[in-house]
């Protein structure tokens, strides 16, 4: 980071921090105002920050050293992906400094300067953040804005912009009204910059609600596409005064999914509506439909297996929390940019974008409570979210399932994270439909949103660090198998000459392709080769990647032609849902065996007990 104090530096990093945590990036915050305060005290009167003062001037640059070897122990021992460097580095012996320590280690760096000439806006930013600091603890107010605004100016007359072009910057003037950027290069760096662009600080809030009740949620099914209950449709009829009751005349947008439950819910009210593909509930794949119990029952491992690591367990032929995360990440840029949303959504979806705000984990991120006919508004202050629920007085299922305790007890009925209702809104109040009602329905658009790709080697590997120990261990096995299986293709590859060659779109590409009975795939540097297994075994299915190139460097975490099996993994098939998403791959789990059915069409497409068209439409599962 760079800039004067209190130009938001601070704010920005927590932002960003939060922003790659959630996307499952490993990134820490370094902040050299802490360091001082714990090598040199609070109470540093501003003086103590005054360029002409050397035993200052030495202290400070004792602490921002500690904060730099910190940083740098951080990458080194515990993998850490991105460091946000929060202090001033407002001259340039500073930045020369940080530099040189980085260039030694092989860390790129990337400057952050906030430039803010609004006056109104440092003082707004002094009085909200400052005074509360252990700086001016037990300091008359007052006397705390004058020493905090000397302080700026002894920083000011040392301070020194950026200008070399040879540096990687982005450059936020008065919030962002002007931005400047500067050799950016790569997928991180991009997405920070756009992720910088698109925040702003107008006061606003976002309002969460779940659709109303669903008749599925009635009956315990997961997923589907149901339409409301009675109590789900009388919830739709309240939200129009509850919404009012809170937001007053403000504008608001609703946004919805795409699926029944949560249009229907947004059907009286009168503001401006969007639904997105993206915010569709997480795909629980040949799942989808069932009830818990159905689940444990039919598919007893997957069920164990979900509980163990709810975010990472991918339902077969659906979805992950992780997964869900990343296809909610253009939502996530949409929020920041916008004023006041109201999101109509899902239990997943909604535990993911509050995960978001709230600074969750994604140990936590599963188990939030978003309870039935509750809204949540989140309204962001200086580096927080206040939270407050109301709870619509319709009785609802209970639809959260709690994680269970070790050991495979039944759930405890406490759940991780629970959030008290802060508020209660007034019974609900029934409003005749008017004709500005009705229209809303034609004014719906659908956004279809895709599922982003990442192509950035910082973030593979950060991915790779988060692989869990189980996923570790199946990549080693994937190599032996590999070997094993390089063996077996150039063996058939000389008996079998007239080999076809597998289709290869990219270099992300799987290189293998099964068709009909036969396993086609391209091994190491070795003519792709194509080996027959016999009808109704049970096949290992395999994937290879083309050997990365040079400039994608993914690191050591995948090698070229590393191959991965779905034997022993509950991953979704290959060539399904990522087709060309080199990370997913990395993040499979161990689980059940897939079974092929011999003689089943290819092209039959094959649908989940919900309804859902399962994408990997020539693959059976076991009853
Ligand atoms: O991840 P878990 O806790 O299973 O919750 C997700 C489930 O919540 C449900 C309800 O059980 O969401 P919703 O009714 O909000 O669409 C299911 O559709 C969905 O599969």
């Amino acid at each position: 980071m760079r800039g004067l104090p209190a130009t938001g530096k601070t704010l920005i990093s927590q932002k960003v921090c939060r922003y790659l945590k959630w996307l499952g990036i490993s990134t820490k915050i370094f902040n050299v105002g802490n360091y001082r305060r714990k090598l040199h005290g609070a109470h540093q009167l501003h003086n103590f920050f005054d360029p002409a003062n050397p035993a200052g001037e030495r202290s400070r640059r004792e602490a921002a050293v500690e904060a730099l070897n910190d940083m740098i122990y951080w990458f080194k021992k515990e993998q850490g992906v991105v460091a946000l460097y929060d202090a001033t580095n407002s001259t340039r012996s500073r930045r020369d400094m940080l530099l040189a320590a980085c260039k030694k280690h092989d860390i790129q760096v990337m400057f952050i300067e906030s430039v803010c000439e609004d006056e109104a806006l440092v003082l707004h930013n002094i009085m909200s953040v400052k005074l509360s600091s252990p700086d001016y603890k037990d300091m008359d107010p007052e006397q705390a804005v004058e020493d905090f605004k000397a302080r700026i100016v002894h920083y000011r007359e040392a301070y020194e912009t950026i200008t070399e072009e040879n540096l990687t910057y982005i450059k936020l003037i008065n919030v962002g009204s002007q931005v400047i950027i500067n050799h950016i290069q790569g997928y991180l760096q991009s997405r920070i910059v756009y992720y910088l662009m698109n925040l702003h600080i107008a006061p606003r809030s976002i309002f969460f609600s779940r659709h109303g009740e669903s008749l599925y949620n009635v009956m315990g099914k997961l997923g589907g596409d149901s339409e409301l209950s009675a109590r789900g449709k009388q919830y739709a009829k309240s939200l129009p005064l509850l919404i009012a009751t809170h937001l007053g005349s403000k504008q608001l947008t609703v946004w919805t999914s795409t699926m029944k439950r949560t249009i229907a819910t947004a059907e009286h009210l009168t503001y401006p509506k969007l639904a997105w593909k993206a915010l569709d509930e997480l795909d629980a794949g040949v799942c989808d439909g069932m009830t818990y119990e159905e689940i444990e029952e039919q598919y007893p491992e997957d069920f164990a297996n979900r509980d163990e690591d709810k975010f990472n367990y991918r339902y077969r032929g659906g979805e992950s929390y992780r997964d869900v995360v990343l296809r909610l990440e253009p939502v996530i840029m949409e929020l920041e940019r916008q004023r006041n949303i109201l999101i109509i959504g899902h239990q997943a979806i909604l535990r993911c974008i509050y995960a978001y705000f709230m600074n969750h984990s994604h140990e936590k991120l599963p188990y939030i409570k978003i309870p039935l006919h509750t809204v949540i508004q989140l309204t962001p202050r200086a580096y927080t979210c206040e939270e407050k629920r109301y709870k619509v007085d319709i009785e609802a299922v209970d639809t959260h399932r709690p994680k269970p305790k070790a050991g495979g007890a039944k759930p405890t009925a406490e759940p991780i994270v629970e959030t008290p209702v802060e508020a209660a809104v007034a019974d609900p109040v029934e409003r005749p439909v008017t004709d500005g009602d009705k229209d809303f329905g034609a004014t719906i658009t659908t956004t279809t949103m895709s599922t982003t790709t990442f192509k950035d080697s910082a973030f593979q590997r950060s991915k790779g660090t988060h692989r869990s120990v189980k996923a570790g261990a199946t990549m080693e096995k994937t190599k032996e198998i590999q070997s094993a299986l390089t063996e077996a293709l150039k063996a058939n590859s000389i008996a079998n000459p007239a080999a076809t060659s597998p289709s290869v779109n990219d270099t992300h590409t799987p290189a293998v392709e099964l068709e009909g009975e036969t396993l086609h795939a391209k091994v190491g540097d070795a003519t792709p080769a194509s080996a027959s297994a016999s009808a109704h075994a049970t096949h290992k299915v395999t994937l290879g990647f083309d050997a990365p190139s040079q400039e994608s460097n993914v690191g050591p975490l995948l090698d070229s032609n590393l191959s991965i099996e779905t034997k022993g993994l509950h991953a979704t098939p290959p060539m399904a849902r990522f087709k060309n998403d080199l990370q997913a791959a990395c993040l499979w789990q161990e689980g059940a065996e897939y079974e092929r059915t011999a003689g089943a069409s290819p092209r039959d497409p094959i649908m989940s007990p919900g309804g859902r068209l399962l994408k990997k439409d020539n693959w059976h599962f076991p009853d």
